[in-house]
């Protein structure tokens, strides 16, 4: 079994569940699209206080620290190797998995370090669903993929329902209807992506975590999964780590852009990134990339 596999299996066991009440309000304004619609303040729902990680000897983040709004899209940038998918790992602790990594510092999710030794992580990663770069559905049926993780759990209510409300809810149903039993292998990349977002939400989390989930896709299936990743920010708290300027410009409401040496340099609203930098780094950066 895969580190992914393995993810998405622990992500449907377990059963704490480790909340916490403190919210914070924080400003957030749209994204560079121009047809995004306005939104104005979102509360932090996680927040990262001088997390660092390590590899074995080997520091891969330093001291990063943000506050990642509700509801909102939250872009991760930065140069390859930096520390994108770390950090993305920190949030369900799915470092966890990795016998060399070792964090430091807080994360809280709702005001509760998810790091506490009264959390359990696999029902933290319930909370907190996750979408892979490469799709990879179970070779299981359409059906049996997204109802998956209801099952393991022993969810209760009607699956059938939640089954058909999750593929409508990632742009799926539609295509997929009349073929449920089929295997989820047998869909286009961009179908078995959005099998992928189905799954991951079907257990009701708030938060998905999705790692460069459009890069292995061509250009069309690309751009219908960031229109589906802007619109679940309507429900869900999203954290995209992206090689993709264009990408975190279209459909992010903040944008973090760590550097080599897993230095978060900046962490503001996305329009601001992109148009106005802090830093002459991360203007070289993003006009490297982006211009
Ligand atoms: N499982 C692991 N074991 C040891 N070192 C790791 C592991 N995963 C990542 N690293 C190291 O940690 C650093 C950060 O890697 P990470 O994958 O988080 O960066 P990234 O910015 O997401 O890169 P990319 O954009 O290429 O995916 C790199 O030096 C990488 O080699």
């Amino acid at each position: 079994m895969t580190q992914n596999e393995e993810a998405s299996t622990e992500s449907e066991t377990g059963s704490a569940d480790p909340t916490g009440d403190t919210l914070v309000e924080t400003d957030v304004s749209s994204g560079l699209d121009g047809g995004t619609p306005q939104r104005s303040t979102s509360r932090t729902l996680i927040e990262s206080k001088n997390v660092n990680v390590w590899y074995n000897d080997d520091q891969a983040l330093k001291d990063i620290s943000m506050e990642i709004p509700e509801n909102r899209v939250t872009a991760m940038i930065g140069p390859s190797g930096c520390g994108k998918s770390t950090f993305l790992r920190c949030i369900n602790r799915m470092n966890d998995l990795i016998d060399a990594a070792r964090v430091e510092g807080e994360l809280t999710l709702r005001g509760k370090n998810v790091y506490d030794d009264d959390v359990d992580p696999v029902a933290l990663r319930r909370r907190v669903g996750m979408v892979f770069q490469k799709p990879n559905p179970f070779p299981k049926s359409i059906y049996d993929n997204v109802a998956y993780g209801l099952e393991i759990q022993n969810k209760s209510g009607d699956h059938d329902e939640i089954v058909e409300q999750s593929l409508k809810r990632a742009a799926l149903w539609d295509e997929v209807k009349d073929r449920l039993d089929e295997s989820g292998l047998e869909l286009s990349g961009g179908q078995q992506q959005r099998l992928c977002i189905a799954r991951a939400i079907a257990p009701d989390p708030e938060v998905l975590l999705m790692d460069e989930p459009a890069s292995a896709l061509d250009p069309v299936a690309t751009s219908q999964i960031e229109d589906l990743i802007a619109d679940l920010a309507e429900e869900y708290t999203v954290v995209i780590v992206t090689h993709n300027m264009q990408q975190a410009a279209r459909i992010s409401d903040k944008t973090a852009v760590f550097l080599t040496g897993g230095e978060l340099v900046e962490f503001a609203d996305t329009q601001k990134v992109f148009e106005n930098p802090e830093s002459q780094r991360v203007e070289d950066y993003i006009t490297g990339k982006f211009g």
